[in-house]
């Protein structure tokens, strides 16, 4: 069998849902045959991608938390403590009942988040308003019985980069900022992942188990549907007074701290491969790229000048801490290309005995497609313009992208066409039950309130006909 045919070939991008489990596949990022249900495996490739990823968030993070590790097993009474978070969690929550042939004498939860494993050490933690604000994060695994169809990187059994940040502060309103300021974190954090986000307060009745409420960042997939890549809670002291949680204020009292969480999981992988991949495989942005530049050697003749040249290169562009790859196997140049845009490496060079006379090499881009002569005098630099020209290039794509499927909508029959197509921006009188009605009406959630309100002056809720209180965004989700 040649190389060429042997590849398992690519559905196109409009038929999504195959061409996203393909490509995970085919580009080496996880792999799904693992033996259990919504447990997946990665491969180096897609683990580079999330290191890659996962040290920005860390770099944005670090500047004012830290980093930590808490205990994935929970005993069943901490875990019991939180009323509305039990609720939230009794069934998707696993439980460790034996060691060995012995049953346990206290059963111990798997986490599903770690509310329940820090907060009583937070309790130990916390004296005195000297000890705040309190900024830890914790990239771990984490296990939810998912009753929903689970798909990799999207809805997981087993969360393998599961970053969850729990702050204590000793006000609401510190809190209350530090809800904005992770939201701010998470859009800086997509922006370096070049993928544009919505955020907005999702509704009452899908806030996060225990909390005041919940804010989120929402990414568009090609589908037309949203997928939630990240979520900030105000957690109010509804925990500090379960888990007791108080520090000693200025006057010598006992106050409840005030607490929040957030939250993002390697659905930004999801996000990151959906939004910028294409028929021909994934698009990366140079930062997160495990291969940054691909050189290929052209030779028919001279081999030796093209490879000490390509060579030279290598270590020229390693040097400045560039990824790079020199593909000098046997493969056909062409089989060499399909491969590394398979890859989604933003680069590939392709130097021959022509260009050495030019003392030059072929740029190649992967977002664009474009091919230019470049100088190989100060190629770094070059490829290092390059890169950022990428990045913005991407951006600027998806943002377009999401702004062309945003619907502003008035009457419930265009919000239900125009659903099919994306994000529908409508009007809400702000009543819980109107609210609910609506999404039975339109078989769609309501996603949240964005911050940015536009003048609601005058505008109608859909389905009721009162004023509208907000305008809302509405979207069929992952
Ligand atoms: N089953 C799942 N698979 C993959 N990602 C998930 C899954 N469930 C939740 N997530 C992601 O994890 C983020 C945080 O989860 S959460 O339930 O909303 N929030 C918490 O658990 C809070 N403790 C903040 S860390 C979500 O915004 C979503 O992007
Ligand atoms: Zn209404």
């Amino acid at each position: 069998m040649g190389e060429q045919e042997k590849e398992a070939s690519l559905p196109s991008k409009n038929n999504f849902s195959e061409w996203y489990n393909e490509l995970l596949q085919i580009a080496k990022i996880m792999d799904v045959r693992y033996p259990v249900k919504g447990l997946y495996v990665w491969h180096p490739f897609g683990f580079t991608i999330r290191k890659k990823s996962y040290s920005i968030m860390r770099e944005l993070l670090d500047r004012d938390h830290e980093e930590t590790m808490f205990p994935l097993l929970i005993p069943e009474a901490e875990f019991m403590k939180e009323a509305q978070h039990i609720k939230g969690f009794e069934d998707e929550v696993y439980w460790v009942t034996h060691g060995g042939t012995s049953p346990l004498e206290v059963n111990l939860a798997l986490r599903p988040t770690s509310e329940t494993a820090i907060y009583p050490m937070y309790k130990l933690w916390v004296r005195s308003h000297a000890d705040l604000p309190l900024r830890l994060y914790q990239i771990v695994n984490t296990f939810r019985y998912e009753t929903k169809h689970t798909r990799p990187l999207i809805r997981l059994r087993e969360i393998t980069s599961f970053k969850e940040a729990h702050t204590v502060h000793a006000t609401w309103d510190e809190a209350a900022w530090q809800v904005d300021e992770a939201i701010r974190i998470y859009t800086e954090f997509y922006r370096r992942l070049a993928i544009p986000i919505l955020s907005s307060k999702r509704p009452e009745w899908d806030k996060f188990p225990g909390a005041d409420y919940t804010i989120a960042v929402d990414s568009l997939m090609p589908d037309g549907r949203t997928l939630q890549v990240g979520t900030a809670h105000h957690l109010g002291d509804n925990f500090a007074k379960t888990f007791e949680i108080t520090y000693e204020d200025s006057e010598g009292e006992q106050v409840y701290a005030h607490q929040t969480c957030y939250g993002v999981s390697e659905r930004c992988l999801a996000a990151l491969i959906s939004t910028h991949g294409d028929d021909k495989g994934l698009v990366l942005p140079p930062e997160v790229a495990p291969v940054q530049v691909v050189i290929i050697p052209i030779i028919f003749k001279k081999p030796e000048e093209v490879l000490a040249a390509c060579e030279k290169v290598a270590e020229e562009l390693k040097d400045a801490g560039i990824n790079v790859k020199t593909d000098d196997s046997d493969k056909r140049p062409g089989a060499k290309y399909y491969k590394w845009e398979m890859q989604g490496v933003p680069i590939r060079l392709e130097i021959g005995p022509r260009d050495l006379k030019n003392k030059a090499a072929m740029m190649a881009r992967r977002d664009t497609g474009e091919k230019e002569q470049i100088p190989l005098e100060d190629i770094a630099s070059t490829i290092k313009d390059t890169f950022a020209d990428v990045h913005k290039n991407l951006y600027s794509q998806a943002e377009a992208q999401l702004r062309e499927h945003i619907f502003l909508c008035e009457g419930l029959e265009e919000i239900k066409d125009k659903l099919a197509h994306g994000i529908v921006q409508t009007y809400w009188c702000g009543k819980e039950d109107c609210g609910k009605e609506m999404e039975d009406v339109i078989g769609a959630g309501i996603l949240g309130i964005p911050g940015e309100q536009p003048d609601c002056k005058g505008k109608k809720c859909p389905l009721c006909g009162e004023e509208a209180a907000n305008s809302i965004y509405i979207a069929r989700t992952y």
